[in-house]
């Protein structure tokens, strides 16, 4: 029997509906993903810790839930809005449905609501906090529990989703290289991406210290995506200056580019409702070309959009941009001779529902290190 649940957005707005995965109450904040595909990455993405995520796609589950797809060992979204859930998973590589899997997680959902007029309320009123609850459901008192919910801005969240202890993914094939990367809510493709280009990946906890950087001898410095809000990075942010002034090359994605700004002297804003989705288009500035990127984020960095501009480790420039409202979608540091020194993009280069088109980076990434950029 379906049951009822109710979600309420912290302006007052509510959507009556039915419960979907585990039955309870959760709060977060509400936004939205215009992905079509890859569900269960999404879920899986460290990045999304404590968002309750709306899917703008309206039929999800199709392909029920596989044992190969994760990003992570769980799910992070506190919450899923699905407007009509698949009632029969069918794909061969599935093991489960997503229904099932959402309960055995106790991850609270909520389907048969309005997705579309709740993503068209978002886009004009901006992100905010939201609670779904299958035991509440008189809006005026689940609007009181959302309102005691701490914002997404000024969260500090990376302690929340790092791992506790260093591992290392080996290199496939012959070992070129080894890089530190940061784990800041990283997700399982991205060092297989590097360790596919031959490189040996140590994966450190969020507050590795520079000795224990150090300590690893790596030709590069990798940071990763993440939830929270960028201005609250402090230690790394501290870590990649130190790391830089070092002439370490570095690459960082989507937390790691808003880090990589903030070592720059840049700073870092909340954008109204962020870029959420595996269709979002970005121009690389140096070749003119436009890329089909992955995007999870809901702040960006404040550079200057036109030249370069100095920073204590050189020369900089913003390298890609989106072609959707121009917020800064990469960042590149070039020595006095011209190289590049350092670089990061705000979007995913290792969506793993894709798309591909900036898998270039981690190639890009590897010139560096040969001291080719
Ligand atoms: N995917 C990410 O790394 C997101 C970075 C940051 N938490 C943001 O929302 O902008």
């Amino acid at each position: 029997m379906s049951q009822p649940a109710l979600l309420v957005l912290e302006d007052g707005r509510s959507f009556a509906g039915t419960s979907y995965g585990a039955t309870g109450e959760t709060f977060g904040e509400a936004v939205f993903t215009t992905g079509m595909t890859g569900y269960q990455e999404t879920l899986t993405d460290p990045s999304y810790h404590r968002q309750i995520v709306t899917q703008t796609a309206p039929h999800i589950g199709n392909t029920g839930v596989n044992d190969e797809d994760d990003e992570s060992h769980k799910i992070w979204v506190a919450g899923y809005i699905v407007r009509d859930p698949a009632r029969v998973s069918s794909n061969w590589r599935a093991t489960r449905s997503l229904d099932d899997q959402l309960k055995s997680q106790g991850i609270v959902g909520i389907s048969g609501i309005d997705t579309r007029a709740l993503t068209r309320h978002l886009r004009e009123r901006g992100a905010m906090r939201a609670g779904i609850s299958t035991s509440v459901l008189d809006p005026a008192e689940l609007l009181a529990k959302v309102l005691e919910q701490p914002a997404m801005a000024g969260a500090d969240l990376a302690a929340e989703v790092t791992t506790n202890e260093s591992y290392v993914v080996p290199a496939e094939g012959e070992k070129r290289f080894t890089v530190v990367a940061l784990d800041l809510g990283i997700k399982a493709m991205t060092p297989k991406r590097m360790a596919e280009r031959g490189i040996e990946v140590h994966v450190l906890p969020a507050t590795a210290s520079l000795e224990e950087v150090l300590a690893v001898n790596p030709d590069g410095i990798f940071m990763s995506n993440g939830p929270g809000d960028p201005e609250t990075t402090e230690h790394p942010t501290t870590l990649l200056k130190e790391l830089l002034q070092r002439g370490k090359p570095y690459f960082g994605i989507c937390f790691g580019n808003q880090v990589f700004g903030r070592a720059l002297g840049l700073g870092t804003f909340k954008l109204k409702y962020g870029h959420r989705g595996i269709n979002q288009p970005v121009l690389d500035r140096a070749t003119g070309k436009v890329e089909i990127t992955a995007q999870n984020h809901g702040f960006a960095v404040d550079a200057p959009l036109e030249g370069t501009f100095e920073t204590p480790y050189g020369p900089a420039e913003v390298s890609h941009v989106s072609l959707n409202d121009n917020v800064v979608e990469g960042l590149k540091l070039t020595g006095h001779d011209g190289r590049v020194l350092a670089f990061s993009v705000q979007y995913h280069p290792e969506a793993a529902a894709g798309p591909h088109d900036s898998a270039y980076l981690f190639d890009r990434f590897v010139e560096l290190m040969e001291g080719r950029a």
